[in-house]
């Protein structure tokens, strides 16, 4: 099998991908670290594709601080938007298949069901908003994409909801979280694994694919989960949107139909609690 090439390879998914990859054996697989890689410089990335010949890239670089994105718009847009496209253009001159994350952010958050591929997309925030244009900017550069819209992912490795409200509930006797947006968490090594998974599957099913795990739940009781497996003491009480204003608004509702990528792939995916129990045990062995 023809390289692999990882970009953003020092964030959590990056991360994740290395320790699936490591534990699959996929050795034909690429993690230049992000100062050798900056995906905004074009001649970095076509040195990099000459020297690798990479059969697929995988985009994992974004900037992903949410509510920083509201006043930090050209950064924001240049690394999700101008970034993925640089991509999407190296992968169409060298002729590489390019599989791209995006969000749930997408979306506004108001529908009576879990949200399809062809959903409308109507982002509320920055963040979204210019993750979205990536989205729309890879799709008319490069007709051999896979974007993957995934959503609240966490894992042992970098910056997530599940690590910093194990940090909070270790520091504090209770703790506020939002009970009134809803979505479902993504476990980063199951996103990994279901991502090599359609590469080394070889087809040519390009698209848009959602996936999280599997179910429903809110932030308050994601994080209640968490100090419940964990044997955390804190004290979670519920509260609504209003009563802890984020700079950045976010989806009330943004669960996720996986029907499409768990038909064309064949993919199995976690409950997300089994998963969450999966992570916070080795977060635990640490
Ligand atoms: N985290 C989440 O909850 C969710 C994430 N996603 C998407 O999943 C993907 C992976 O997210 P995640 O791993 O959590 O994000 P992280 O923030 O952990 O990782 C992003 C990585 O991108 C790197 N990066 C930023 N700018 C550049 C650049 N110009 N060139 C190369 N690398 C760069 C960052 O490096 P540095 O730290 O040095 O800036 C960092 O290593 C992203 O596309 C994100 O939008 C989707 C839904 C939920
Ligand atoms: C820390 C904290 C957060 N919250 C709320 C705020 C917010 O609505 C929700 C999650 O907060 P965070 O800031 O950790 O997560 P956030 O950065 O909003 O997470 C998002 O990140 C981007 C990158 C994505 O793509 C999304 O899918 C999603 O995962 O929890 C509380 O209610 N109480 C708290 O103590």
């Amino acid at each position: 099998m023809q390289n692999i090439v990882v970009f953003g390879a020092s964030g959590q998914l990056g991360h994740c991908l290395k320790n699936v990859a490591d534990a699959k054996q996929i050795n034909n697989i690429i993690f230049p670290p992000e100062n050798e890689a900056n995906i905004l410089d074009t001649d970095v990335l076509s040195n990099l594709f000459e020297q690798y010949k990479p059969a697929y890239v995988i985009n994992c670089a974004a900037y992903t601080a949410v509510d920083k994105a509201e006043d930090d718009v050209d950064l924001a847009r240049k690394i999700n938007r101008t970034g993925a496209a640089n991509l999407a253009m190296q992968c169409k001159e060298h002729g590489a298949v390019l599989v791209h994350v995006s969000t749930d952010f997408i979306f506004k958050g108001d529908t009576p069901h879990p949200l399809v591929e062809t959903d409308i997309a109507e982002p509320i925030s920055i963040y979204g908003l210019t993750k979205l244009e990536g989205e729309q900017d890879i799709a008319r550069i490069l007709p051999q994409h896979y974007i993957i819209r995934t959503s609240w992912l966490y894992s042992e490795y970098g910056n997530n909801f599940a690590k910093t409200m194990l940090k909070l509930g270790a520091e504090r006797d209770e703790l506020k979280i939002i009970a009134d947006q809803v979505g479902t968490p993504t476990y980063a090594i199951d996103l990994a694994a279901a991502i090599l998974d359609i590469i080394t599957s070889g087809g040519e099913n390009f698209g848009i694919y959602h996936y999280s795990n599997e179910g429903v739940t809110s932030w308050y009781d994601f994080a209640k989960a968490i100090f419940d497996i964990a044997g955390s003491k804190v004290k979670a009480l519920p509260i609504r949107t209003n009563e802890y204003p984020t700079r950045a608004t976010r989806p009330a509702f943004s669960v996720m139909d996986k029907a499409k990528i768990k038909t064309t792939f064949n993919i199995e995916i976690p409950y997300w609690r089994d998963s969450l129990t999966v992570c916070l045990e080795k977060l635990k062995a640490q």
